[in-house]
């Protein structure tokens, strides 16, 4: 195998061009291989593997800088720069990464996982680079998803300004993990020359160069003027930014000898690659939105698995419904319609459904201007990425107490994903702002219950669920739920463990049948049912929460008892202050001491060593 002989992105520059192909074709195998074990980010990698090998050839990474925005797209990356005898462990717990990471190799210029950091970064490091009178070239590779991200386009606006030598590679391939949006979406279409355009093309060269080579010159020349009058209006030009392109990301002999061309040009240009998500793999390019990231498959008969029933599809199925008997009820989602869900109440309700593109500020202000003129927005984000939108919660939303719902999907430990997708900070971010309600549904039917009242609560209500599987609620059914107010499961005569979400699970598994521990669904976590507090003060209290120990549910709990000025014993569960990399979710919550085994540890510390536990 030539991946054999490659140990470093030096060995690319000793490959002949047929080795190089060779090689492409030789890394998809092992992509698919992997990822078929492990689960990945499949068709993004697989439609990146000869813009890698074409970076890697013309550019000397670890001394030029490629960054890769995202960093999903980058498995023929981690391949070709010294982690291939490692890539079987990708996204496993201590292996290697699933995204770019600073500390997992010299060669990861960013640690990435989401979207479009890679320009701001891209400009950071020029500024450095300059200022330190240092030489090598920065490249940032960033997708047309990632593109439709305010960071992005921000920074272009300051790449156009300051001129500094970089280079842009736009991985063009028409897709975010859904088809993509925005205006720039289709204008890109618009400059794209088809595939069938392009194969006419170079047909027509090659019967036109035989005829008549001069003719032949007139006509390209004359292409050439047309598609730079074309390109005039190119926002790009608007930016400062020259722009090349769109040349195919698949010709590797191509993409080598443009980017050769690219590296001798001063200021910043943008590259732009047209590429096919999935390519190379049958089923990844006929479906690249179930193929961005499988879970595992047989490679040999690769087909569609089904995850079982999810909180995603909790959510979409009760939103759904609910968009029936609400006629203002309006959802949104920042480029994540399949990961929350979303599908079938896209295709019901295309009124009243927008996907902005991967900007989760856009989709909060978007739903508060809903809000302010009397529409019922529910925005349905990740716990991860609402980090991206935590002004505009607090300024456009909180402050003058919109009636917009979070359906806050992921929240807690994610898994392979790893630290930059845990959804572990939005109770502490969240609760400390001012009229917005937090609560946690403990199965799909209080999940209806809860969506269906905070949409009568009138203020803006954050309802977060986790990454996992739940049973399903019947349709037309609307549980009635007594807002605020917390449910005991279980008495107890000695202790009560409070938990919500995933952890309750956890709580009734360690308390068993122990008459002495009661456990709590405290599903309302702002406002805290104070009234159930103080009745449970007279026992020891264990909170227990799939989120940071600092400033979450257990914080809060601590808070109130103060201000009623209660002293029952207390301990907290929850994580540590550190991140969780990637692993198997019942893992990392062991890890965490969050799970059955640790709450009956905390339980025993507190003195009461569970039957089972003696
Ligand atoms: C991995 C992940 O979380 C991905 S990959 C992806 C699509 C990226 O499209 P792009 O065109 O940039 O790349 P392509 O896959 O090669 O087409 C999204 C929306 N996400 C989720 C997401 C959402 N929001 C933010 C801020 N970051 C991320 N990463
Ligand atoms: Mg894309």
């Amino acid at each position: 195998m030539i991946l054999d002989k490659v140990n470093s992105p030096e060995d690319l520059k000793r490959l002949s061009l047929e080795e190089l192909l060779l090689l492409a074709e030789e890394i998809r195998s092992e992509i698919i291989r992997v990822t078929a074990q492990n689960g990945g980010h499949l068709a993004s990698s697989l439609g990146a593997v000869e813009l890698v090998l074409a970076l890697h050839r013309v550019f000397d990474s670890p001394r030029d800088r490629i960054l890769f925005d995202v960093g999903h797209q980058a498995y023929a990356h981690k391949l070709v720069t010294g982690r291939k005898d490692r890539f079987h462990t990708l996204r496993k717990e201590g292996g290697i990464s699933g995204f770019t990471k600073v500390s997992e190799s010299p060669h990861d210029a960013i640690t990435a996982g989401h979207a479009s950091t890679s320009l701001a970064n891209a400009l950071g490091m020029v500024l450095a680079r300059d200022l330190m009178g240092e030489d090598y070239h920065v490249v940032a590779v960033i997708g047309d998803g990632a593109l439709t991200g305010g960071m992005a386009l921000a920074a272009l606006n300051k790449i156009g300004e300051l001129q500094k030598r970089m280079l842009i590679v736009l991985n063009d391939n028409e897709m975010s993990i859904s088809e993509n949006v925005g205006a720039l979406n289709k204008y890109f279409k618009e400059l794209q020359i088809r595939k069938w355009v392009q194969d006419a093309e170079k047909l027509g060269k090659n019967i036109l160069e035989r005829i008549s080579p001069q003719l032949f010159g007139l006509v390209d020349r004359a292409k050439e003027a047309a598609k730079f009058l074309l390109h005039q209006e190119n926002p790009f030009y608007a930016w400062g930014i020259r722009y090349v392109g769109p040349v195919d990301g698949h010709d590797l002999k191509g993409l080598v000898h443009i980017l050769e061309h690219l590296k001798a040009l001063d200021g910043p240009t943008l590259l732009h690659v047209v590429t096919k998500k999935g390519k190379g793999y049958k089923v990844a390019e006929a479906d690249p939105i179930y193929w961005h990231g499988p879970p595992g498959f047989d490679p040999k008969k690769p087909e569609k698995v089904s995850k079982g029933y999810t909180w995603s599809q909790a959510f979409g199925d009760a939103v759904t419904e609910l968009a029936h008997m609400e006629p203002r009820l309006f959802v949104l989602t920042p480029a994540m319609r399949e990961g929350s869900g979303l599908v079938r109440y896209s295709l019901e309700h295309p009124e009243r459904y927008l996907d902005v593109g991967i900007c989760e500020d856009v989709a909060v202000t978007t739903a508060a201007g809903l809000a302010l003129r009397g529409m019922k927005p529910i925005v349905a984000i990740y716990s991860t990425f609402l980090q991206r939108a935590y002004d505009q919660v607090i300024h456009d939303v909180a402050i003058e107490n919109l009636p917009v719902v979070f359906a806050i999907d992921r929240a807690g430990i994610v898994g392979a994903d790893g630290a930059t997708h845990h959804g572990v900070f939005d109770i502490a971010y969240l609760r400390t702002v001012p009229n917005l309600q937090i609560a946690a549904p403990k199965d799909a039917l209080e999940l209806r219950a809860m969506l269906k009242k905070a949409l009568e609560v009138g203020g803006p209500v954050a309802i977060r669920y986790p990454r996992d599987n739940v049973e399903r609620a019947p349709e037309g059914v609307w549980p009635e739920i007594a807002w605020g107010k917390w449910e005991v499961l279980k008495e107890g005569t000695e202790a009560y463990i409070l938990a919500f979400g995933k952890t309750l699970r956890y709580a009734l598994e360690a308390a068993g049948d122990d008459p002495r521990v009661g456990v709590v669904n405290a599903r309302f976590l702002k406002p805290l049912d104070r009234e159930m507090l103080r009745e449970l003060s007279r026992y020891k209290l264990l909170t227990v929460e799939d989120h940071q120990k600092m400033g979450g549910f257990g914080s809060a709990v601590l808070e109130a008892l103060n201000e009623m000025g209660l002293k029952p014993e207390v301990q907290i569960l929850g994580l540590p202050d550190r991140f969780f990399e990637h692993g198997a979710i019942p893992s990392l919550h062991r890890q965490a001491g969050i799970d059955a085994e640790g709450i009956r540890k905390a339980l025993a510390a507190m003195g009461v060593a569970l039957v089972h536990e003696r």
